[in-house]
């Protein structure tokens, strides 16, 4: 369980906004549901605002209330609806957002999303002066200041359960896999998911790939007994083509390997009981931060502690642990 700030509040608001923004996650909607009941319950009115950056320039927005967020707890995506918005990346597009919130007497708004949705919440606070909280909530979970993000063990889950199935047609078939996970600019979805699944080889936007050098690896796992079946997790972003460039080479060399990838079947679903409570505590834990006085921070974690993590702190890091990878790659031999 995580251990919950204790604050004091030094200020208070009358009417605050909530957003989600860039690709859904699980675990969404438990955010959301979190941050409605404790703002209603300090008096607070609350906007959901619609399609995340792209609905608070348009101020496509409405009242939420206890009932409008019941029965939403174990839904997968988000009842405010998600999207990307360009618009938003250009300080005009950032203004005509800010002359909405003033307009519409939101006081103080939270933005639920993955790395880009909390570089476009941090550049809000500093150019309007409105206090504005980041939820981390991506399966990417590649937000640097939180060891953790709302959706990631909902997405691993995922990929796990259809990867525990193709494990059984591989052995069956004595045939190899190539198994794309997501992850456009992270390995952490293909690390976490290929220590689970007892992955042969995980490949990785982090480190360079030689093709040469994989079917050499395969070749000695072959003549040190490993049998002829294998499952092999690539993350979407290591190189555009890769996995069908994998896929000939390996032919090449005797294999019959099959190519599965998974996509977006991994953002949708049920959030597990872990991305519930993470985004219920969350969620709690940013109207206290609100009320602390605290604005250009999102809500990150250190082990089972909730920290506010300073945005401009976190913002264009990576987050990577080679010791986790070369730990998977020495199991894995
Ligand atoms: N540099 C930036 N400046 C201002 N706004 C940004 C910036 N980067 C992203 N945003 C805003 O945040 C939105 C969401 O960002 P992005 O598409 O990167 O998804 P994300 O929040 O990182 O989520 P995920 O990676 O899980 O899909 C963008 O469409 C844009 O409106
Ligand atoms: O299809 P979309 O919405 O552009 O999203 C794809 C990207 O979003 C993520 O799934 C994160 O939400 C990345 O892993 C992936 O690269
Ligand atoms: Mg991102």
């Amino acid at each position: 369980m995580y251990k919950l700030p204790d604050l004091c509040a030094v200020t208070s608001f009358k009417t605050i906004g909530i957003l989600t923004c860039g690709g859904d996650a699980p675990g969404m909607n438990a955010a959301i549901r979190a941050l409605v009941r404790t703002a209603l319950n300090q008096q607070m009115k609350v906007y959901g605002i619609e399609r995340g950056f792209t609905g608070l320039m348009n101020a496509d927005m409405r009242r939420l209330s206890s009932p409008s967020v019941s029965n939403i707890i174990q839904r997968g995506g988000t009842i405010l609806k998600s999207n990307r918005c360009e618009a938003f990346k250009t300080a005009e597009g950032r203004r005509q957002a800010t002359a909405v919130l003033r307009e519409s007497g939101i006081q103080a708004l939270i933005c639920i999303g993955g790395d880009g949705t909390l570089t476009g919440a941090h550049l809000l606070a500093l150019e309007s002066g409105i206090p504005v909280i980041g939820l981390p909530c991506t399966i990417d979970n590649d937000i640097y200041g939180s060891d953790d993000s709302i959706g990631f063990d909902t997405a691993v889950n995922t990929a796990l359960g259809a990867i525990d199935r193709i494990r059984d047609t591989a052995l069956s078939h004595e045939r190899l896999f190539l198994v794309e996970v997501m992850g456009r600019n992270s390995g952490l979805i293909a690390t976490q998911v290929g220590i689970a699944c007892g992955a042969e080889m995980i490949l990785i936007p982090e480190y360079p790939i030689v093709l040469e050098s994989i079917s050499n690896t395969l070749a000695s796992n072959r003549k040190a007994g490993r049998g002829s079946s294998g499952i092999i997790i690539l993350a979407e972003g290591t190189e555009p083509g890769l996995t069908a460039r994998l896929a000939e080479q390996l032919q090449q060399h005797g294999e019959e390997p099959r190519i599965c990838i998974l996509g977006h079947i991994q953002r949708g679903g049920s959030p597990t009981g872990h991305d519930r409570v993470l985004a219920s505590c969350m969620g709690a834990t940013a109207i206290s931060y609100l009320l602390a006085g605290y604005t250009d921070v999102m809500v990150g974690t250190l082990g089972r502690e909730l920290i506010p993590a300073p945005l401009g702190d976190i913002i264009g890091q990576r987050k990577h642990d080679p010791r986790l990878y070369e730990m998977v790659m020495m199991l894995h031999k």
